[in-house]
């Protein structure tokens, strides 16, 4: 396995990169996804989330009211910053538990596993061959989340302004996806990515055989 770091800020274009890397045979690890289904209605997640921000972030038929809790946490207000740590304090270590799950899932394979994780710069991991950034001027991401999404533009911008910055997240990229231009010239991007990709594969699958210890450790025994 190669495991490798996914990241943008919001509206970047990262499930857009992701799709086309799976088109190549990437297997993708997709924290927002992980992050939604651990709230599915009458998860211990949900339960949490729903003592500390209220029983009317939950709607009749049990599911999670994502508006609500995004009003609260990303919100003009001065509680907003206390809200968001004390959402991710809920959420995100039963999400990291099945990001780990998912990745061991694939570690005795020779697939390249695409880590998919919005806020990997503000969570950076040490077990990452290549940290890849979908870059985008942030005034782009609003206008195509407002104009494709239908996202609400002061949202769009709080949630940005939640996030690091796009100085901050440059700083720690191996590699940069470029997704000023258009869908065709960020395909374009993305395959030559997918090339790299498989050349170092290929660099860190010499030097660090993992498939091959469990037959070393037996030997040693
Ligand atoms: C607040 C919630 C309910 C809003 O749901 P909504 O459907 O509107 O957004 P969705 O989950 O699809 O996220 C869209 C984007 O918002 C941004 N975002 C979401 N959560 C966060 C966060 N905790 N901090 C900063 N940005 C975030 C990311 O760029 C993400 O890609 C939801 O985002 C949530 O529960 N967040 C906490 C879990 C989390 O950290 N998810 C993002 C990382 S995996
Ligand atoms: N090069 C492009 N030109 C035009 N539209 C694009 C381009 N790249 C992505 N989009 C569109 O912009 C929107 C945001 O892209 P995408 O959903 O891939 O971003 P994301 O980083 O995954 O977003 P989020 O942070 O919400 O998870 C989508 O509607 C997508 O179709």
């Amino acid at each position: 396995m190669l495991l490798v770091g996914l990241t943008g800020g919001i509206g970047a274009g990262k499930s857009t990169v992701s799709t086309i890397l799976a088109e190549h045979g990437a297997v993708i690890v997709d924290a927002d996804q992980i992050a939604r289904d651990l709230q599915s209605p009458g998860s211990p997640v949900l339960d949490r989330m729903a003592e500390r921000f209220g029983d009317q972030i939950i709607r009749s038929d049990g599911s999670l009211d994502r508006a609500a809790v995004a009003a609260v946490v990303f919100g003009d207000t001065p509680d907003a910053k206390q809200a968001l740590a004390d959402l991710n304090g809920i959420v995100h270590p039963a999400m990291q538990d099945e990001i780990k799950r998912q990745i061991e899932a694939q570690r005795h394979t020779d697939r390249i596993v695409v880590l998919d994780f919005p806020l990997l710069g503000e969570n950076p991991r040490d077990d990452i061959a290549a940290t890849i950034v979908v870059d985008i001027d942030p005034d782009v991401a609003v206008q195509r989340l407002v104009e494709f999404r239908g996202m609400d533009e002061a949202d769009a911008r709080n949630r940005i302004a939640s996030q690091i910055s796009r100085e901050q997240r440059l700083e720690r990229a191996t590699h940069v996806v470029d997704n000023s231009g258009d869908e065709a010239a960020l395909r374009r991007e993305v395959d030559e990515l997918w090339r790299q990709l498989v050349m170092l594969r290929g660099r860190v699958g010499r030097s660090r055989p993992d498939w091959l210890m469990p037959t070393l450790r037996r030997r040693r025994r």
